[in-house]
């Protein structure tokens, strides 16, 4: 299957379990991979039958930055969600990463995988 996807896609959020995770925001890193079958917009060289990644990374962004939340487990969750029911996509993967969350890792994440039926 074709895709298309987003690396290091950067949001600012108020992610996290702890009281001052509420207050300070911090950045949270998503890569995305999208099913998407190129055929029509490649033969009608139009924005209008591809998956916009522009619309696409706009409206993650926007959702992520909107509320706190505690896990990235839900934010993987709500991301995967809107792809799929916003951008008429059938399946998506997400991966998030949470690269101030410990001084002794690099970087932490999940990675989730969601289909439309
Ligand atoms: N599986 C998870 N474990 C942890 C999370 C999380 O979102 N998912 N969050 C935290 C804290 O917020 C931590 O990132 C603060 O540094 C701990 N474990």
């Amino acid at each position: 299957m074709d895709k298309v996807f987003v690396t290091g896609l950067r949001t600012d959020a108020l992610i996290g379990v702890y009281e001052w995770e509420h207050e300070q925001r911090q950045p949270l890193l998503f890569d995305l991979e999208m099913d998407w079958d190129q055929r029509a917009a490649a033969a009608s060289d139009a924005i209008a039958d591809a998956l916009d990644y522009d619309a696409l990374s706009q409206a993650v962004k926007q959702l992520v930055e909107a509320r706190p939340r505690q896990l990235i487990e839900t934010v993987a969750e709500e991301v995967a969600q809107l792809i799929l029911t916003e951008f008429s996509v059938t399946r998506v993967c997400v991966r998030v990463e949470k690269p101030q969350a410990l001084t002794i890792a690099t970087t932490v994440g999940v990675q989730i995988e969601r289909s439309r039926p």
